[in-house]
């Protein structure tokens, strides 16, 4: 089965600093949403999920997207959701005389070396088998962060294009994500189990760059059109993906040579290039279905010009538009004017993902001008293309009538009553929804 319009959400985990420790900046940043909820799990009016894990990491998993747009609009939704509890949280720690700023990071390893992710879930057929398409879906994987890596400064490597890189151990499990591979294949489909799975990526970064987030996920949807469609791909399988991960991370060239498991090497940029030129011809000849054809063509326009800058070594034409170019261009002038030692470096890349529209060091590029945007509101309302619509006006009417309710991705249950299971997330109508709405109203 070929998904053109294919639903998939966003799981972004958020570093937090403050006066007090991680965990009790944590409690003030939930005290709002506790006061409101009793619980640190709730699914926001927009229909995505806010909670705050173990290791108090607050974590956005957008709701239910067909569109890559509008993915990226919630994904953006989840930021300025958690900046309002970050200025409120301060707020409330200043009355009670705690002060100094919160912040909230969105990168994806803490100045200890912590790590904490940015999930992809994709949509797949009951059909695929994970594994196969796992495996051939891997070397595109390895090698994205050369196009969408959010860049770091590595105490004792330089520069690394990528900052989860160094953090994922295996390619393909299905333990839990902890085990930090590649690819999670856990079977929770949040949908028919007969019909859907959903494809866990963990090898990504959090992406501050608009057009970087809309190429990250933009050419991993086409790739997976391609493979869902059966097409024939040169055989890409690395020897050693773990390391090759890492070291390309190491390369900002893509020229090094990694084994291939038949025989032979290959360089990262031959593989993204082998994908793209792929991707080219994939795009004149899929239907007009699901993410827009105007978007599909931006995000093959720059992966284009991304992967001719890497080749030719001239970022000068992608490094507005490319996280780790957009940091390695502001670090290097950082570096002339300070020296390569300087602290400040330190500051600025992690001051890069601050998430605070009037402070963050990105949000500052943008209005310089250094650091392009694609346009794109916050998005407060669901998804009105997928089911996350329903879980959406029920959330509404329990709050408009004060109905005690409790949710997740499948279920919509008032508190004491049984609960709805949908399990289509392509569904935007059903007739059960709208009963418990009309009883809610009672
Ligand atoms: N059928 C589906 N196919 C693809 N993505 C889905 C589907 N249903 C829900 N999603 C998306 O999957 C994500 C699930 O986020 P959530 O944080 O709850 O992840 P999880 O992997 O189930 O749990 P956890 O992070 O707690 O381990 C959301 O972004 C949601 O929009
Ligand atoms: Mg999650």
């Amino acid at each position: 089965m070929i998904f053109h319009r294919r639903i998939m959400g966003v799981e972004t985990e958020y570093g937090i600093s403050g006066a007090l420790s991680p965990e009790d900046t944590a409690r003030y940043l939930f005290r709002p949403i506790v006061a409101k909820y009793s619980s640190t799990n709730v699914f926001a009016p927009n229909s995505s999920r806010l909670y705050l894990d173990v290791g108090s990491h607050p974590e956005i998993a957008t709701a239910e997207c067909d569109d890559l747009r509008q993915l990226l609009a919630h994904e953006k939704a989840g930021d300025a959701m958690l900046n309002d509890l970050a200025v409120q949280a301060e707020a409330a720690q200043a009355a009670e005389g705690i002060e100094g700023p919160i912040y909230l990071f969105k990168n994806n390893v803490d100045s200890v070396g912590n790590s904490y992710g940015c999930h992809e879930n994709y949509l797949i057929g009951r059909d695929m088998v994970l594994k196969t398409l796992g495996k051939q879906l891997l070397p595109f994987l390895v090698t994205r962060q050369l196009t969408s890596g959010a860049g770091m400064l590595s105490a004792t490597d330089g520069f690394l294009v990528s900052q989860r890189a160094d953090q994922v151990w295996e390619g393909i499990s299905s333990a839990t994500t902890r085990s930090r591979p590649v690819i999670n294949t856990r079977d929770e489909p949040h949908g028919d189990s007969k019909k859907y799975r959903r494809m866990h990526v963990i090898v990504g970064d959090s992406n501050m760059s608009e057009p970087t987030f809309l190429l990250k996920v933009g050419s991993t949807l086409l790739v997976l059109e391609m493979l869902e469609a059966g097409l024939t791909f040169p055989d890409l399988e690395l020897q050693n993906s773990i390391l090759d991960l890492r070291a390309i991370a190491r390369d900002r060239t893509g020229r090094l040579p990694l084994q291939l498991k038949n025989g032979g090497t290959i360089t990262a940029l031959e593989i993204q290039e082998i994908f793209y030129e792929h991707a080219l011809k994939w795009f004149t000849e899929r239907p007009d279905e699901g993410t827009s054809r105007a978007d599909l063509e931006r995000v093959l326009d720059l992966w284009g010009r991304t992967l001719t800058a890497i080749r030719t070594q001239d970022y000068a034409a992608v490094d507005t538009e490319i996280d780790w170019m957009i940091k390695l261009k502001l670090l290097r002038r950082y570096a002339d004017k300070l020296g390569e030692d300087h602290p400040k470096l330190a500051q600025v890349d992690l001051t890069y993902h601050d998430i605070r529209p009037d402070r963050g060091v990105f949000h500052l590029l943008t209005r310089k001008g250094l650091a392009a945007t694609a346009d794109v509101e916050p998005e407060m309302t669901a998804p009105a293309t997928t089911r996350a619509t329903l879980r959406g006006k029920f959330l509404a009417a329990a709050e408009e009538t004060g109905t005690p309710v409790t949710v997740d991705w499948t279920h919509l249950k008032i508190n004491g009553a049984e609960s709805v299971e949908l399990l289509d997330p392509f569904s935007t109508v059903d007739e059960r929804v709208d009963e418990l709405i009309a009883g809610m109203a009672r």
